[in-house]
């Protein structure tokens, strides 16, 4: 992964970061660098998720997925980080395997996605941290109850990852499900390089080992610097813009296989950063598409955003056919993969004329060991940007509060939170 901050300067954009700025910064990067790598040696609770390339076994991987080896589709039941990571991955790359992921329990669309799969051919990969989800669990005595109803033994196609404790681990054991657990000390937005996001990659055929190199090369960058790191520079960046303004981040992939790693990405800033009355916003866009909805807001809106790339050198093409209309003609000269890269580069000096600040994130292909390289990179950028706004990366209690009070209304336990809900202050406008 490489990173380009030359559009967040403030000698291009307002707000935007002087030189000067950054080489101060610097120092906080390295003093931060310093924590990160002791947190890593200690494998502390969060830091632990950067040694996973090299604590990721592929092989154990591998044997577990092995009795569904041959699965046509598979079922990922999970949410969060333990989806987003394994549906990035499997979303960029091509497999011959269905992939489906029920994280909402929307019921008319987890009715949908479970019609029409062959489940004596499909395997189930149900995952959570914490083995007490209550929407993966549910989805998965629904996913259950389908095969059941079809026939099929459920018992047969299933691998769990959960921790060492909990509902799930229970109920792995009780059926003697090929199971794995989730490393310690990390946290599901952080896993995606450990079981939670490769068992998906091994039942689809993709490559753990390259996937774990690229990982690993972009740990070998993690240095004292933010000149020499491109984790770093994205991540002391995005904080010191968010400092002066900006405090959106609008990621924008330029490639409809990425469109999820900015679904993942959201979650790993929101979650990670978004505490104590800090962190920046993350908003998910898609190059080209919302060129034609969200650019003109972007370019023209209120100076609160930076603008994220991520661009990938395309191993397909396509031509586009000759027309004899005059005015298409110069499109029978191009490609389609000319035409998306002219209008990357058209959108990024559009913003960087009107001044808005903007950084390139650039992976070479979209292939398992620069997936690898960008999820890791990501990961480090948000723990260095944890570390200079000075809050608690690793921890979630909002979203926790949130878990708290739905078991208390499902009569899942004595939460106070749950009193809140009845609590709420109402100023109906009805028609
Ligand atoms: O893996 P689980 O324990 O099921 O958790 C799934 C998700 O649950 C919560 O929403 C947490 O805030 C997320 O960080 C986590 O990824």
């Amino acid at each position: 992964m490489n990173v380009d901050i030359g559009n967040a300067l403030a000698s291009v954009a307002s707000p935007g970061v002087s030189r000067a700025s950054l080489e101060r910064l610097d120092e906080q990067v390295a003093a931060a660098h310093e924590r990160i790598e002791a947190g890593m040696e200690n494998a502390d609770h969060g830091y632990e998720s950067l040694n996973l390339p090299a604590r990721t076994d592929p092989d154990e991987i591998r044997a577990a997925v092995e009795p569904v080896a041959d699965a046509d589709a598979l079922i990922t039941v999970g949410i969060g980080g333990s989806s987003l990571g394994a549906a990035t991955i499997v979303d960029a790359l091509e497999s011959d395997t269905e992939t489906i992921f029920l994280d909402n329990v929307d019921p008319a669309w987890v009715s949908t996605r479970l019609d029409g799969i062959a489940l004596e051919n499909a395997a189930i990969n149900v995952v959570s941290r914490s083995g007490t989800t209550a929407e993966t669990l549910a989805n998965f005595l629904v996913v259950r109850e389908v095969f059941e109803d079809a026939g099929v033994d459920w018992t047969e196609r299933t691998i769990v990852t959960t921790g060492d404790a909990g509902p799930l681990r229970d109920l792995a054991d009780r059926h003697d499900l090929p199971s794995l657990k989730v490393p310690d000390g990390v946290p599901g937005r952080f896993s995606a390089l450990s079981a939670v996001g490769m068992v998906a990659a091994a039942v689809c055929g993709h490559d753990l080992e390259a996937l774990l190199a690229g990982a690993a090369a972009e740990r070998e960058t993690l240095s004292g610097s933010l000149f020499e790191c491109p984790a770093y520079a994205y991540g002391a960046t995005t904080y010191a813009l968010d400092g002066r303004g900006a405090g959106v981040n609008a990621v924008m992939p330029y490639a409809e296989s990425l469109e999820t790693s900015a679904e993942w990405f959201a979650q790993l800033w929101a979650e990670s950063l978004g505490k104590d009355d800090l962190g920046q916003t993350p908003v998910r866009a898609l190059g080209v598409t919302d060129q034609h909805s969200q650019l003109q807001l972007y370019r023209a809106g209120p100076r609160d955003k930076l603008v994220t790339f991520v661009t990938a050198d395309a191993d397909a093409d396509r031509s586009i056919p000759a027309t004899d209309v005059e005015d298409l003609a110069y499109l029978g000269d191009a490609t389609l993969g000319e035409l998306l890269e002219a209008e990357f580069e058209a959108t990024e000096a559009s913003l960087a004329a009107a001044g808005r600040p903007n950084v390139r994130v650039e992976l070479e292909a979209v292939d398992e060991y620069e997936l690898g390289g960008f999820l890791y990179g990501m990961e480090a950028a948000c723990v260095l940007a944890g570390e200079l706004y000075g809050v608690n990366t690793f921890e979630q209690p909002a979203v926790e509060w949130a878990k708290n009070a739905t078991r208390g209304l499902l009569g899942g336990g004595e939460f106070e939170e749950a009193e809140a809900v009845a609590e709420k202050t109402e100023l109906r406008v009805e028609r």
